[in-house]
């Protein structure tokens, strides 16, 4: 049984001048409910692409996306996103921004206070719901990004390279943070990265692209057990799997270089 379901779709962009560009090139994979699965690939596969497919943000040339069994047609708040360069609205405090969407909603100024006190402590942020975006650090204003995509509660997260812009260590805060919530939570979560590490720390399944047109050249269920934290970066388990998804993706750099 599938949450989201993405059969035969392909993406071709037009540029001026010259042959059309295949980003995505009959791309399927489907994502079951409650679980966390991840895409890694070389820059420039279709990664973002794919991700925007579902966001609603573009539309496939061929091929269909269905949600529940409904297809997507545009944007929604079912469909929570966490991109690396999401900007939160600057003009708002945290708590604000938390609280953005159910105030879209209509929710009463209390609930949505609780909904918001909840997440900001989820996200470690306690004591910050009066501070404002510019005022915090980039790992903190991806905690805030992650709450106020949480308080919409979606059927699904999607995230685009969310740790992307941060230095090594915040990054590692930021892997064991996202598995405590995931663990508590369990969303459904779509995940794009092209740091092997994080998709085997972070994901159920991984899905290894190709360079473009992007394919899914391969796709496994990521058996480590849970909850991980990043202790599981250097057991053997987690080698293997380190192994064998190089070995694809270095393939696949062979492959595009003409080698
Ligand atoms: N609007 C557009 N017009 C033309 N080409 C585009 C457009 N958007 C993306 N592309 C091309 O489609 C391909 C896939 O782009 P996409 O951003 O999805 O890749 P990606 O895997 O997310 O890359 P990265 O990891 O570097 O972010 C790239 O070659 C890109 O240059």
């Amino acid at each position: 049984m599938s949450l989201l379901d993405i059969a035969d779709v392909s993406v071709r962009f037009q540029t001026r001048g010259k042959p059309p560009v295949v980003a995505l090139d009959d791309v399927s994979l489907t994502v079951r409910p409650d679980t966390f699965s991840v895409i890694v690939g070389p820059s420039g596969c279709g990664k973002s692409t794919l991700l925007r497919l579902v966001a609603g943000l573009e539309r496939p040339d061929d091929g269909r996306i269905t949600l529940d069994g409904r297809p997507i047609d545009g944007p929604s708040r079912e469909r929570g996103m966490v991109f690396q360069s999401y900007t939160l609205f600057p003009w708002l405090t945290v708590r604000e921004n938390v609280m953005f969407g159910p105030k879209l909603d209509g929710m009463s100024r209390a609930a949505r206070a609780a909904i918001a006190d909840e997440l900001i402590e989820a996200v470690h942020l306690t004591g910050f719901g009066d501070a404002y975006p510019t005022e915090l650090s980039g790992g903190m204003r991806q905690r805030v990004a992650l709450a106020r995509a949480l308080a919409n509660d979606p059927r699904i997260l999607l995230m685009d390279e969310p740790f992307g812009a941060l230095d090594s260590q915040t990054r590692q805060v930021m892997q064991e943070l996202l598995l405590e919530i995931w663990q508590q939570r369990r969303k459904t979560v779509l995940f794009i990265t092209h740091d092997i590490d994080e998709a085997i720390l972070l994901g159920d399944e991984v899905h290894v692209m190709s360079a473009r047109p992007g394919r899914i050249r391969s796709s496994m269920v990521i058996d480590l057990p849970r909850p991980r934290g990043i202790d599981a970066l250097t057991t053997g388990d987690f080698m293997g799997w380190k192994k064998r998804i190089l070995g694809l993706m270095h393939a696949e750099a062979v492959r595009v270089a003409g080698g």
